[in-house]
C-alpha cells in the first residue's frame, strides 16, 4: 500500500487533489513533498508515494547553476513544469512563480498563474509572501487556481532580508503568524513555512485549517519539503542545517563516471555484448 493510497483512502488511480491534503490534516496524517525538475526524478517520486511535487524556482540554483533564485524566468521554468506533469500519474504538481512574475499586482499574478496552468499543465501554483501578496492570492484562487503560499524566509527577498536567516524570532513570531492568517484568509490551500522557529510553526499549524509544509520549521508541521538534490545527496558542499541526506547520489555518480572514463581509456568498454 503506497502512501498515496492512504492519503485519499484508495489505490493510486487519480491525481491527489487539494481537498485530499485538507482531509489528511483533519485525520492528523503527515505527508512528504519534494522538488522535481525533470521526468526521471518526477516518476520515481510519484511511484514512491510522494503526493505533492514542487517544480521550484530553486531550479535557478539546482538546474541552471545560479547563486540565487532571482534570475529564473517563467519561460525557463515552464518546460520543466511540463516535463514533471508528463512523467507523473498521481502527484499534485505545484509550479513555483518566479521572482518578478507576480509582484506588480493581482492582474500580473493571475496572468502568470494562468500561463502555468495552460502551458505548464500543473495543478496549483506557489508564490512567496504573506500579507503583502494577499490580493494576488485572492485573484488567483478567484479564478479557480489553487495557491500554495510561502512565508517565513522567502529566498526571492534575500537581498532585503539580508541572507539566509530564521524568521519570526522576535515578538513570538507575530509577523509570521499574521502572514499565515492572511494567506489562509486569502484562500491558499496550504502554506510553506521556511526557517521558522519550531514553536511558531507549531502554533500556526494548530491554528490554521490548511496544511503547513515545513522546511527548517521543526517537526510539528503537517508536511515536510526538501529540495531533492539535498535529500538525495546529489548536491555537495555545505547544506542548510535543516537538510537530511538520505542517499549519496554524488558519490555513486562520481564512482560510475570514473569507472566509465577508466574503461574507455583502458579499452574495456565497449565489450563484445555492446557491439553490433
Ligand atoms: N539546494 C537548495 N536547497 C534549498 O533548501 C533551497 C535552494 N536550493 N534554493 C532556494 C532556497 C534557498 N534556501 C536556503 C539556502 C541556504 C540556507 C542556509 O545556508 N542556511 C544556513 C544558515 C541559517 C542561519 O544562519 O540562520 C543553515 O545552516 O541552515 C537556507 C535556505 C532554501 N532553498
Ligand atoms: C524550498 C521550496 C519550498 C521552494 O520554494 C523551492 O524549492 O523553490
Ligand atoms: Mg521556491
Amino acid at each position: 500500500m503506497s502512501e498515496i493510497a492512504t492519503l485519499y483512502g484508495g489505490p493510486p488511480t487519480r491525481r491527489v487533489r487539494t481537498r485530499d491534503l485538507i482531509n489528511a490534516k483533519v485525520r492528523g496524517d503527515r505527508w512528504p513533498m519534494l522538488t522535481s525538475y525533470d521526468q526521471y526524478t518526477a516518476s520515481i517520486f510519484d511511484e514512491s508515494g510522494v503526493p505533492v511535487l514542487l517544480v521550484g524556482d530553486s531550479a535557478a540554483n539546482n538546474v541552471f547553476g545560479h547563486e540565487t533564485t532571482l534570475p529564473i524566468t517563467v519561460d525557463e521554468l515552464l518546460p520543466l513544469v511540463r516535463a514533471v506533469v508528463r512523467a507523473t500519474k498521481t502527484a499534485l504538481i505545484v509550479g513555483d512563480l518566479p521572482f518578478g512574475s507576480y509582484e506588480e499586482g493581482p492582474t500580473q499574478a493571475l496572468r502568470t498563474a494562468v500561463r502555468f496552468m495552460k502551458e505548464g499543465g500543473c495543478h496549483a501554483v506557489k508564490l512567496e509572501g504573506g500579507r503583502r501578496v494577499a490580493p494576488q492570492i485572492e485573484a488567483i484562487t478567484g479564478a479557480g487556481i489553487p495557491v500554495m503560499a510561502h512565508i517565513g524566509f522567502t529566498p526571492q527577498r534575500e537581498h532585503t532580508i539580508g541572507g539566509y536567516r530564521v524568521q519570526g524570532r522576535e515578538n513570538e513570531g507575530a509577523e509570521v503568524i499574521s502572514d499565515a492568517r492572511a494567506v489562509a484568509d486569502a484562500g491558499a490551500f496550504a502554506v510553506v513555512l521556511e526557517m521558522v522557529p519550531g514553536d511558531v510553526s507549531k502554533q500556526i499549524t494548530k491554528e490554521l485549517q490548511i496544511p503547513t509544509v515545513g522546511i527548517g520549521a521543526g517537526p510539528d508541521t503537517d508536511a515536510q519539503v526538501l529540495v531533492w538534490q539535498d535529500m538525495a545527496g546529489l548536491r555537495t558542499g555545505k547544506a542548510p542545517r535543516f537538510v537530511k541526506r538520505y542517499a549519496d547520489l554524488s558519490g555513486a555518480l562520481s564512482e560510475a563516471t570514473r569507472q566509465f572514463a577508466a574503461e574507455v581509456r583502458g579499452g574495456e568498454f565497449p565489450a563484445a555484448e555492446h557491439t553490433f
